[in-house]
């Protein structure tokens, strides 16, 4: 079954590669995934310009159906994963960049402009914004702000990643927004923001970090994930391409994502949980399904999802 996909000038032989922050956050990590003959390019750990060790532990925990968060942007630094991209890949590399502020997001980015890298850069919008304002993501005013002021300068692929938004209204505001730039592609979704895991045994939340409040990931996320999908590929600039994050656990959750519009699937809590594998597990599961409905090419599905 023919899998591959193109963001701006850059081919993936292939539809799977890490969401950002799984699997990612050192070399050994990244080639590992590079090595796999089921994974079409890899996602670096949101980079800050300075490394981070990140949040007290226990940081993630593992749920019955998905994952909670709150790592607070443990990474090696900008610098480590720059040279990564510039001097090991044998697939794609999408360099994500989560500054502390604009000015850090735009030192990062001024970086790559002058670097030789010419791959996919991601500005992770999930990032701070000023005190008392929300993730740069959920303020329009700002997005739009910093997008203007990137745009300026970067002239290489650039995409941004989104946290889930959930009013049609907003659907609207933001797509308006990322419409006015010229944007390789979006990444869509983040973990669902600020959840709250409780063990009744315990009587305790389960991760250290903001009292237990953490981004929920997996299964738990699937249909938010599959609408953010859709309602931005019925949307956004068809240039702009889409990759889905989210949820993924099954070839079907594949399947599904592809119907809503992504042109590139990303997984991450199932990575967590079941290793590389995973990659090839969902090849062959999303593979059958394909012969069972006797689709030759994924061209052929992508966003064509059905209504009643
Ligand atoms: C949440 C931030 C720490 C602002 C960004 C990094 C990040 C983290 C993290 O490093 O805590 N976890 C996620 O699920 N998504 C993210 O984008």
């Amino acid at each position: 079954v023919k899998m591959d996909a193109q963001i701006a000038n850059v081919k993936f032989d292939g539809l799977f590669i890490n969401a950002s922050g799984v699997h990612c956050q050192l070399n050994n990590d990244l080639d590992e995934l590079q090595a796999n003959t089921f994974v079409a390019g890899t996602v670096t750990k949101s980079a800050t310009l300075a490394s981070r060790p990140g949040n007290p532990r226990p940081r993630y925990v593992d749920l019955a159906h998905g994952s909670i968060n709150s790592m607070g942007l443990p990474n090696q630094g900008f610098d480590y994963y720059l040279n990564y991209a510039l001097t090991r890949p044998s697939k794609p590399v999408i360099l994500s960049v989560a500054g502390l502020s604009v000015a850090e997001n735009l030192k990062m980015l001024t970086q790559i402009q002058e670097s030789s890298f010419d791959g996919l850069t991601e500005l992770n919008l999930s990032c701070p914004n000023v005190i008392g304002k929300p993730q740069l993501a959920y303020d329009f005013q700002a997005t739009e702000e910093i997008l203007t002021a990137v745009f300026s300068f970067f002239k290489k692929p650039l995409g941004v990643k989104l946290p889930p938004y959930f009013d049609l209204v907003h659907f609207d505001q933001m797509a308006a927004i990322l419409n006015k730039f010229p944007l390789s592609h979006v990444n869509s979704i983040n973990s669902i923001g600020n959840g709250l895991w409780v063990d009744p045994v315990t009587e305790s939340v389960v991760i250290k970090p903001k009292n237990g409040f953490g981004g929920v990931g997996g299964a738990y996320i699937l249909p938010t994930a599959l609408a953010n999908v859709r309602a931005f590929r019925m949307r956004l600039n068809p240039a702009i391409k889409l990759i889905g994050t989210g949820g993924v656990t099954t070839g079907a959750d594949v399947f599904a994502h592809l119907l809503c519009g992504a042109d590139i699937i990303a997984v991450g809590t199932q990575l967590q949980v079941e290793g590389p594998l995973v990659f090839e597990r969902l090849t062959n599961e999303l593979a059958a399904i394909m012969d069972e409905k006797n689709y030759q090419d994924i061209a052929e599905l992508r966003g064509k999802l059905k209504t009643l």
